[in-house]
């Protein structure tokens, strides 16, 4: 379980905080979705939950342990699936894979047979050999996806996962994502796709501005706001509808 308590982030350059004494609970095995318009935060938050960055003020715990004293416990809990591609263009997916999987102390045939099967499982077994330069959107998306889950984290993050693929690579990657909580890994993920959300998490955080808005299950918040018939309408209700532009 993970629980965020007080938890603020100011970057040394912006002139605003971009997360905002935001507290939060996420329960064990759950697929909870981080939603909110571009620059609410998600990333931040998912950032700082990684250890990527340190918030400002605030702390968290992941079962238990917090990222100050337990970081090593820390890192083989959890896995990170971040927005931009972490490969190597000219390895191809299998040398890529090995290299991820020995950075957590895999090696050998486990590491091999672990590689091979994720690799089936997500339609990828054909492009084994292949460089990572070669592959479409989507296929990288898949091999950022496996990179990130060889270790077998409790806890995984996964920032946009379906950004930029077709509906062929986003069912695959959603199908193995509902497969990988339904064995017992509990699931955190941003998205900008709704729709997705609804039918994908059992609970939604919607924040905007740094701040939590509102939490719970898609269908609960649908219920409970007037007139609304999907989280999309939830979301703009409460987040209006002016756009979010800045430089
Ligand atoms: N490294 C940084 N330095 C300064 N400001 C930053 C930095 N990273 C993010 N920000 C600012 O923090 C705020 C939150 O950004 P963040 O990327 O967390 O939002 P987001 O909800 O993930 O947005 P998006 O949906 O566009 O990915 C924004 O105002 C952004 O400009």
């Amino acid at each position: 379980m993970i629980k965020i308590e007080h938890i603020s982030k100011k970057y040394k350059t912006a002139e605003n905080f971009s997360v905002v004494d935001l507290d939060l609970f996420i329960e064990e095995k759950e697929i909870f979705g981080l939603l909110g318009p571009n620059g609410a935060g998600k990333t931040t938050l998912i950032s700082i939950l990684c250890s990527l960055i340190k918030p400002t003020s605030g702390s968290f715990t992941i079962n238990g342990l917090n990222y100050q004293t337990h970081k090593n416990e820390l890192k083989q809990l959890i896995g990170i699936v971040p927005q931009e591609y972490a490969l190597y263009p000219t390895l191809t997916a299998f040398e890529n894979l090995k290299y991820f999987g020995s950075m957590y102390g895999l090696h050998g045939k486990k590491l091999k047979n672990k590689i091979n099967e994720y690799l089936e499982i997500l339609g990828l077994s054909q492009f084994t050999n292949k460089r990572i330069e070669t592959f479409s959107g989507g296929m990288k998306r898949r091999i950022n996806l496996i990179a990130s889950i060889l270790h077998e984290p409790k806890v995984l993050f996964l920032d946009e996962p379906t950004v930029g693929v077709d509906v062929q690579s986003k069912n695959v990657i959603i199908e193995f994502l509902q497969d990988l909580n339904k064995k017992g890994t509990t699931i955190i993920y941003t998205s900008h796709h709704l729709n997705e959300a609804e039918a994908f998490c059992t609970k939604v955080a919607i924040i905007d501005h740094g701040k939590l808005i509102t939490k719970g299950k898609p269908a609960d918040l649908i219920n409970k706001q007037e007139g609304a018939h999907n989280l999309e309408e939830v979301f703009l209700n409460l987040t209006g509808k002016a756009l979010r532009d800045h430089a």
